[in-house]
């Protein structure tokens, strides 16, 4: 499928590739992140999805072109990155509540010396534009998977990113919690006209929220919108079962 233009800045990943331990997993990945759209990125565990956002965001070696582009085709140097990562690894017996991890995360003063007017105000604004703001008292470790979620993705909205990054961020989250934390996606999406990236398994939700699907294993096997990706037969290939039957 063509890659498809628009007039908008977008990030232009030309040709990447990531070798590891004498393994290809990620060859030739060619495709174009809008903003103000969600990308969403699909395939089987192992195709390389996790990979493909660990050398974005310049943590593993790759070789091709990442850029970040404006609508005339020029270069935009620094490229802004928010990210939402898989799990959050932490003590969940640690005495500290959500306010108290976002001021550390969110100012350069020490913890110790207590969270400043300035910063609290940062903090209840960083949680009300995820709907999070009754959370700022409660522990850390009482979050449950959607709440946490919720408290990261507050910390990578701050401050607002070009490139918004999750990678599943809805796994061990229930249908409806799910369902609020994409709308939340769609209200920023909108109020920051920023590009996301997304990667999903729920291909009910893909099929519902994404402005354009990436099909990946190892490299792009099909991308367009979502019906186009989910009619494709490298999507039969992949998951045994065509996209039509998942609209049923
Ligand atoms: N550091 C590494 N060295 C060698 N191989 C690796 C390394 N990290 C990941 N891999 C392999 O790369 C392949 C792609 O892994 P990756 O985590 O990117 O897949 P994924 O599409 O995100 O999968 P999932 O949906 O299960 O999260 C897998 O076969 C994995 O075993």
């Amino acid at each position: 499928m063509p890659l498809h233009h628009c007039e908008l800045c977008h990030i232009d990943l030309d040709r990447i590739a990531v070798r590891r331990g004498g393994q290809t997993l990620l060859q030739d990945v060619s495709m174009h992140i809008h903003c103000g759209q969600l990308t969403v990125l699909i395939g089987q565990n192992g195709a390389g999805k996790t990979t493909l956002i660990r050398a974005l965001l310049g943590q593993i070696p790759h070789t091709g072109l990442i850029r970040h582009v404006d609508g005339r085709g020029l270069d935009i140097p620094h490229l802004r990155t928010g990210y939402v990562p898989q799990h959050l690894q932490f003590d969940r017996e640690m005495p500290l509540t959500v306010r108290d991890f976002m001021a550390a995360s969110l100012s350069k003063r020490p913890v110790w010396t207590g969270v400043s007017k300035k910063t609290r105000a940062r903090v209840d604004e960083a949680l009300a534009s995820v709907n999070a703001e009754s959370l700022a008292d409660q522990p850390l470790g009482r979050c449950s998977g959607g709440e946490l979620q919720r408290v990261l993705l507050a910390l990578a909205m701050n401050p607002a990113p070009d490139l918004l990054v999750l990678d599943e961020p809805v796994s061990g989250i229930d249908r409806n919690g799910l369902k609020m934390f994409l709308d939340t996606l769609l209200d920023l999406k909108h109020s920051h006209h920023m590009a996301i990236l997304l990667v999903s398994h729920d291909l009910r939700f893909v099929r519902e929220y994404a402005d354009h699907v990436v099909l990946l294993d190892k490299s792009v096997l099909a991308q367009g919108s979502a019906e186009e990706v989910f009619a494709s037969p490298e999507f039969s290939a992949v998951f045994g079962y065509s996209g039509e039957e998942e609209a049923e």
